[in-house]
């Protein structure tokens, strides 16, 4: 079991009763885990990599992993040989399993361990665009765990859960994600509720380390890139956390895979940032973001950039770039990864993949580079075939400032 310490992953201080955020410098929590060697177990899923989960159990029936393969169709394109692709979605085939069709889903199961773990019967809280609400819901629904969804009324199509939906309640939210993620802290800060804890939660962090981790254990060594699509970025941070691990180990390798990480374009605030142009609310309101984006789960207002511990610090200390991607490049990326591989993917994912072209365009990689790519959502389609989708029902709908009466009688309901 993944028996850890908390610390400040900026200062290294030493975080006391489960702290979401460093008293010195306000850095993000980090486990610094008892085991330091890689030791993948015999178990399912992603509890094969337990001892790297800050969490006591395991689920069975929760838990599924990405799946990393080695590309032949997407790489004979790109002319690269070395090319891995990791899988989060339904597809089989190729042995991945996660019905929710996204990475979320990595997050998902070990937050819900570590709160059964704590045994403090609390009703976890997570505000979602939807592909979050939709691992959440189908992770809560299978454990049997109470949860309150706050998601943004034009993204509700997108809450649907494989398995006959248990205690969780759909709050629909008049305003967008930012909006969603305001009332969501209310009710959290309220007796008996639990923030879920973004970029701060520590199981889904390490739960998104899973995706490294994998290609360690399937490939035994670190790739020298990795590419990811990103909107608060955690997965990125994630990764890197997950390499600082293997380093230590001393089997993998020595160099940490460099992270390309790339946000869609014009709402973009991490590519803003880090390119040094300003990121004010006011520049993505004249854009109307989220409104026109590929895929406007990329779109968060307030990611974990500067932060100690955060998107800034993983990609200085790993090197590499983030990547502006335009509509019209994810469009044709998302086409070419579909024809050459053979699965649907997630508009997010191709937003991924196009800042791969653009980095064998650019020369960024070499041919016979490792490289890995992270899907992070798929196989929508393929899953149909397979099985059927329950709607989750919107159970209130709620605006930031109608919002007291319907927090009081979630209150009531939950208490
Ligand atoms: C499929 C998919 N890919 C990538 C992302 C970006 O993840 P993050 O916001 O953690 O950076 C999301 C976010 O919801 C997503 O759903």
């Amino acid at each position: 079991m993944g028996e850890y310490t908390l610390r400040c992953a900026g200062c290294g201080n030493l975080l006391i009763g489960g702290a979401a955020s460093c008293p010195l410098d306000g850095g993000l929590p980090r486990a610094d885990y008892i085991e330091r060697r890689f030791n993948p177990r015999k178990l399912p899923g992603i509890w094969s990599f337990i001892d790297w989960l800050p969490v006591d159990g395991w689920n069975r029936s929760t838990g599924a992993s990405s799946v990393t393969y080695r590309s032949s169709g997407l790489a004979a394109e790109l002319g690269l040989d070395s090319l891995y692709i990791s899988f989060s979605g339904y597809w089989p085939e190729r042995g991945a399993l996660m019905r929710t069709c996204s990475f979320k889903e990595l997050e998902a199961a070990p937050t819900m361990q570590m709160l059964r773990d704590r045994k403090a019967g609390e009703t976890l809280v997570v505000a979602s665009a939807g592909n979050t609400a939709r691992a959440f819901a189908e992770v809560c629904s299978i454990t049997d765990q109470p949860l309150i969804l706050f998601v943004p009324v034009s993204s509700l199509d997108r809450i649907w859960t494989t398995v006959e939906p248990g205690r969780v309640l759909v709050v629909g939210v008049k305003g967008d994600y930012a909006d969603a993620i305001k009332l969501a802290d209310v009710l959290s800060s309220r007796s008996g509720f639990r923030a879920e804890g973004g970029a701060r939660n520590i199981a889904r962090r390490d739960g998104m380390g899973t995706v490294l981790l994998d290609h360690v254990r399937r490939f035994n060594s670190l790739p020298n890139h990795y590419f990811q699509a990103i909107g608060s970025g955690t997965g990125g941070i994630a990764v890197w956390e997950a390499s600082m691990r293997i380093i230590e180990d001393g089997r993998f390798g020595e160099r940490l895979p460099r992270l390309h990480l790339a946000q869609n374009t014009p709402c973009a605030p991490v590519y803003n940032m880090w390119h040094g142009m300003g990121s004010e609310e006011s520049d993505f309101d004249a854009y109307g973001c989220p409104e026109g984006m590929h895929d406007d789960v990329l779109f968060n207002r307030n990611p974990p950039y500067a932060v100690p511990g955060g998107v800034r610090d993983a990609v200085i200390s790993s090197g590499e770039r983030i990547y502006g991607i335009d509509n019209s490049r994810a469009v044709s990326a998302q086409k070419l990864f579909e024809m050459s591989e053979g699965i649907d993917i997630l508009p997010a994912a191709s937003v991924a993949v196009a800042a791969l072209v653009d980095a064998v365009e650019s020369g960024f990689v070499e041919n016979d580079d490792d490289i890995l790519l992270n899907i992070t959502g798929g196989g929508v389609k393929r899953l149909a075939e397979d099985h059927s989708r329950v709607k989750l029902k919107c159970d209130l709908t709620v605006g930031l400032r109608d919002s007291e009466d319907a927090l009081s009688s979630i209150e009531e309901i939950f208490a």
